[in-house]
């Protein structure tokens, strides 16, 4: 597969001393599910920070290419501004203009959702409010129309729920719509983030560690719900996971990060059989799973 939704060049992001990644480059090919894995502190969550706006990169580029057009990741968060602006105009004014206006909005209008290591959905609501709450984009927020009820606003509506209600059949939680999103089960609170992801239309989503704290069951569950993403929606998972049974087993293609950098890269049959890797887990943690 040549057609690549993200590109990831030369990707730096330093805490003070500490040097989280070291010159990262990976790219995901479209329509795949890819996995980035590596022991603990290895740089995996600070990819996805850099990726969604949580984190500003040192410096490096990340390209995501979706809806035919390229968006520059680290542009349109909001980069610094650099000495060679004052002889150029142009780009003095696009750094003005995403300063300004630029944010993690565009990454997710650009098509990239996320999913967290710690849940983060709004407990206070009910689980179809926060699948509801995600699609503010496409919900019709004109005041006028709202006062007068109109039947463009109506239908937005209309459509909004019905979305919400698709993708709760999905990750099979239509019984708990009403129910409050924190009151529900560990499991289900996993599935409903993917829900809520889902309802932003994204063509790139970023999940990570899904399967952390549930039992085989839930697991074999999540590992159907993301395939049916990529099969049934052509979406493209970028996914982070210690669990490597699953990731053996639903993974296109594994990225591996050790101490910020990308160590090896192939399919599940090559990473299990690299020396590199398997050196880098050996030196892991004890509660990290064997390849
Ligand atoms: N906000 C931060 N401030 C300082 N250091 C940080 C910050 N975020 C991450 N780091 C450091 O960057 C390195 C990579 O952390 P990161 O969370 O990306 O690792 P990881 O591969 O996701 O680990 P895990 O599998 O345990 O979640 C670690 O040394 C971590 O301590």
């Amino acid at each position: 597969m040549n057609d690549k939704i993200l590109t990831i060049s030369h990707l730096m992001m330093r805490f003070g001393g500490i040097r989280a990644l070291n010159d990262v480059n990976l790219d995901v090919d479209r329509g795949s599910i890819t996995a980035l894995i590596g022991p603990n502190g290895a740089g995996k969550t600070t990819v996805f920070n850099c990726l969604t706006g949580f984190y500003q990169a040192s410096s490096g580029s990340i390209l995501l290419k979706t809806r035919q057009q390229t968006t520059d990741i680290i542009s349109v968060l909001g980069e610094k501004f650099k000495a060679a602006d004052c002889i150029n105009p142009q780009a003095l004014a696009k750094r003005v203009f995403y300063k300004m206006f630029g944010g993690t909005h565009l990454v997710n209008r650009a098509g990239l959702a996320r999913t967290f290591q710690n849940i983060r959905l709004f407990r206070e609501m009910s689980v179809v409010e926060n699948l509801l709450v995600a699609q503010h984009r496409q919900i019709n927020r004109n005041l006028l129309a709202g006062v007068f009820n109109t039947s463009g606003y109506r239908q937005a509506e209309e459509r909004a729920l019905e979305r919400a209600f698709y993708w709760l059949e999905v990750v099979d939680l239509v019984d708990c719509a009403n129910r409050l999103a924190g009151e529900m089960s560990y499991g289900q609170q996993r599935r409903l983030e993917i829900a809520r992801a889902m309802c932003t239309d994204p063509q790139l989503i970023c999940l990570d560690e899904p399967a952390a704290g549930l039992n085989p069951v839930e697991t074999r569950t999540l590992s159907n719900i993301i395939r049916f993403l990529r099969d049934h929606h052509g979406v493209t998972v970028l996914l982070i996971e210690h669990d490597m049974g699953m990731v053996m087993d639903i993974s296109d293609h594994i990225i591996v990060l050790d101490h910020g950098d990308v160590i090896a890269r192939g399919s599940p049959h090559t990473i299990q059989n690299d020396e590199r890797v398997i050196a880098a887990y050996l030196g892991a943690n004890e509660d990290e799973v064997a390849l």
